[in-house]
């Protein structure tokens, strides 16, 4: 808990602060930010456990708030001291319209930007994403790569093109000037795939692992690497980061940090199996039975499916074609540069990592039985 000693006079804002990973940070900014005074939980959708977070010392306001929407976001910018900007549409399902993908992603983006601008605040943390890089449609692998790794950045996808173009919005807005005549500093923070308790996609492949009595089957082959990290380590990077900003604005403002951990390189099935092996699910060999081509006639044909039942009903399954092509496409990171610049090391080991993330999924498994 906070020490008692430090002066409490700092207001944080966290767009998106009732998501998976937004949740995480709000809980460890009240565990592990001394001087908060008032902490500020912006979302579309307010989540029933805020409520707990109000008996303790920082006052927590939840803003029940649309970024698409300038004088909501202004509204809940005004005098903070930081905003962490984690709201985003995550749809690489094609759930959303590309536009509303872009209407929140990006604009959304704006609306913090400029609202920072006009009511003087002036550290801004985003959380932008590894796909901000790739792995691009060429399919070429980044192996290890760090923040300098030269890689051709292709987009097609509405979702990693909209935190591209957002990513580059707040980098470009570092050093505008803000209300009172002082700059604003900006960074970005760009996570692999996250992992942990909360995670939407791990509770469906739990499930349907389920519905498949207790199998889930071999897409993608084992030695195709995705860089994957804890979702505790991705929020304490961004409250160290938001700590660190003021003072090393010279050194951390306008830069970007890939965000992992020391979880294993493994492939995304093969990883997701360190949490869903020990709750009963075993991942079936189909590489035989199922070669890349059928694979992607399957992909395609659920991409077809999907548009074809639009109209009636929402038809989103994990295998899309450009879900298979990401996942078939080696994607890891190797860099100290957040060690270097503010001092991150990750707060949770991977062991410790993998016990909370399996406690989680047995405590969905007694609620799914
Ligand atoms: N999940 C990952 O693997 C991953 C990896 C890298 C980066 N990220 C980024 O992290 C951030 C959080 O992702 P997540 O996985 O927690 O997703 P999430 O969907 O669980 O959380 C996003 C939150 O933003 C809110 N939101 C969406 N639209 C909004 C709007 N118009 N106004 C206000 N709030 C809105 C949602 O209600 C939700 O609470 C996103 O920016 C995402 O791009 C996620
Ligand atoms: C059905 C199989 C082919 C199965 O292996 C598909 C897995 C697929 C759903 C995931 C593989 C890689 C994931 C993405 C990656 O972890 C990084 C992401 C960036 C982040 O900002 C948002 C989430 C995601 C796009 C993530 C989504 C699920 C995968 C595509």
């Amino acid at each position: 808990m906070a020490e008692s000693t430090e002066v409490r006079n700092l207001v944080y804002l966290v767009t998106g602060g009732c998501g998976f990973l937004g949740e995480h940070v709000v809980r460890m900014l009240l565990q592990r930010e001394p001087r908060l005074s008032e902490l500020r939980v912006f979302d579309l959708h307010l989540g029933p456990w805020l409520e707990e977070l109000k008996t303790g010392p920082v006052q927590v306001t939840a803003i029940q708030g649309d970024v698409t929407q300038a004088h909501e976001v202004a509204a809940a910018v005004a005098g903070a001291h930081v905003v962490i900007h984690a709201a985003g549409l995550v749809d690489v399902f094609g759930r959303a319209s590309p536009e509303t993908i872009h209407k929140v992603n990006v604009q959304g983006t704006k609306n913090v930007i400029e609202a920072c601008v006009q009511t003087g605040t002036r550290f801004l943390v985003y959380t932008s994403s590894m796909e901000v890089v790739g792995p691009n449609i060429k399919g070429h692998p980044f192996y290890r790569g760090n923040e300098d790794t030269p890689y051709e950045a292709v987009h097609k996808h509405p979702y990693p093109c909209s935190k591209a173009q957002a990513e580059r919005l707040v980098l470009e807005a570092n050093g505008r000037e803000v209300r009172g005549g002082l700059p604003l500093v900006t960074c970005a923070l760009r996570p692999t795939g996250i992992y942990g308790e909360g995670h939407q996609i791990m509770r469906d492949f739990y499930h349907q692992g389920l519905r498949l009595g207790g199998r889930l089957f071999r897409a993608i082959p084992a030695s195709v690497e995705h860089g994957r990290v804890y979702v505790g380590n991705v929020a304490w990077m961004h409250v160290l980061v938001a700590r660190e900003l003021e003072q090393r604005a010279a050194l951390v403002g306008g830069q970007v940090y890939f965000c992992y951990d020391k979880s294993p390189y493994k492939s995304y099935e093969d990883f997701n199996m360190e949490f869903l092996g020990p709750c009963g699910l075993r991942l079936v060999e189909t590489r035989l039975l199922a070669p890349y081509w059928l694979l992607m006639l399957l992909a395609t044909l659920n991409a077809l499916l999907q548009w074809l039942l639009r109209p009636l009903l929402l038809y989103a399954p994990l295998l899309n074609p450009y879900t298979l092509a990401v996942a078939n496409t080696t994607f890891t990171v190797s860099t100290d540069k957040a060690q270097r610049h503010f001092g991150y090391e990750p707060l949770f080991s991977w062991e410790d990592s993998r016990t909370r993330t399996i406690r989680w999924v047995q405590a969905m498994e007694g609620s799914a039985q």
